[in-house]
């Protein structure tokens, strides 16, 4: 359990889990930007989760670099950047990391895994999967606060003995798993929610009470769905547990009924959003191409329709483009 981890691209993602291994003792350093880094070595970092747990790594326990020459000394890579990101990341792993480093993608979409695999190789690159949001501190907080606003098991791709263990801690439970392509297209059918809360400027939980933005999910699910049967491509269930031919259903039921279940099958907390809300209220490119793309690629390819996927996605670029915030679409921004 000594292995040397670097988190590279500590965002929400990277620092939530990152300082949750360092906080259990794994020697760990945080590859990041330099207003990020500075604010985790003068400050620390702030743990916190929605079962009210709060912790503090403090300033002289973190390492943390803008320097990329840090990847030289990890016996396992994190890559936590945006999919935008990766083919960057990928390059800074290639030129610096030994090359018998363990590479674990922790990012949505169905094949950053495989753009950091053309790049590094031959470092063994294995996908993983987070299940739960992070909520990151406002600008200015200090120490920077992460917040993880919902629950599940962190997954990666099976291979590797002892990796799951090492990344396996208080508040980021890990799990090795070995169909790792079928849960990240799991991943993807929640993931194409992201855009609806970012398009809303909702809280994840209150824009899933609407049942009117439920069946805008419950739609590009269906065109997602039918476009992974037509592919060969079988989903596993991701947070929550519910089997994926299932979930338009589900999200189709009545308010009370949904409230319900999802109280059982799924803990979130108010702040809950999405990473994409993140990037629209930051001016930032978003994943649209990594999660909904994917999908319209694989429709295309498979001859399927996928018309509210497109929507959305034209959506979500109008908003980048008029680079103010979340917009605050109704539903029926989608008829
Ligand atoms: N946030 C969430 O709740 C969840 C996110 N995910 C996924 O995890 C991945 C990461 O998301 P998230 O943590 O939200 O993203 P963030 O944008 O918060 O974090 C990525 C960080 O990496 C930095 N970065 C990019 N390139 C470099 C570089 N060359 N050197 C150092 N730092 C770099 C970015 O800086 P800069 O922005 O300045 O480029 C940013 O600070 C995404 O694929 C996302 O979809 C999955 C589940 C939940
Ligand atoms: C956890 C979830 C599904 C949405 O909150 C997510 O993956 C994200 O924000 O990118």
């Amino acid at each position: 359990m000594d292995a040397h981890i670097v988190v590279a691209g500590a965002g929400g993602i990277g620092c939530y889990v990152g300082g949750c291994l360092a906080l259990a003792g794994r020697k760990v350093t945080f590859l990041a930007r330099p207003r990020i880094g500075q604010a985790l070595r003068e400050n620390g970092l702030r743990i916190s989760d929605l079962d009210g747990h709060d912790r503090l790594l403090a300033p002289d326990a973190v390492d943390a670099s803008a320097d990329p020459a840090v990847l030289a000394g990890a016996d396992v890579v994190l890559v936590t950047v945006k999919s935008g990101a990766t083919e960057e990341m990928g390059k800074l792993v290639a030129a610096h990391a030994r090359p018998d480093a363990i590479v674990v993608s922790l990012q949505n979409g169905v094949d950053n895994a495989d753009r950091i695999r053309s790049l590094t190789a031959p470092r063994p690159v294995l996908a993983g999967m987070v299940p739960f949001n992070v909520v990151q501190s406002s600008e200015g907080e200090r120490p920077l606060r992460m917040h993880r606003a919902s629950e599940g098991t962190v997954l990666v791709g099976a291979g590797v003995p002892g990796l799951a263990e090492l990344l396996s801690v208080e508040g980021c439970v890990s799990a090795a798993h070995a169909d790792i392509e079928d849960v990240l297209w799991g991943k993807l059918l929640f993931n194409l929610n992201n855009a609806l809360v970012a398009l809303s400027d909702l809280p994840l939980a209150a824009e899933l009470a609407d049942r009117r933005w439920r069946l805008v999910l419950a739609r590009q699910m269906d065109e997602a769905l039918t476009a992974m049967k037509a592919s060969g491509i079988r989903p596993v269930a991701a947070a929550g547990g519910a089997p994926p031919a299932l979930l338009p259903s589900i999200l189709r039921l009545p308010d009370w009924l949904f409230a319900l279940l999802v109280r059982r099958m799924l803990a979130i907390d108010g702040k809950a959003r999405s990473s994409m809300w993140d990037d629209l209220q930051r001016g930032r490119p978003t994943e649209v191409d990594a999660l909904q793309g994917a999908v319209l690629r694989l429709a295309k390819r498979a001859g399927t329709a996928a018309p509210t996927i497109e929507r959305t996605i034209a959506l979500v670029r109008a908003a980048e483009r008029a680079g103010s915030g979340a917009p605050r679409l109704a539903p029926d921004a989608f008829d």
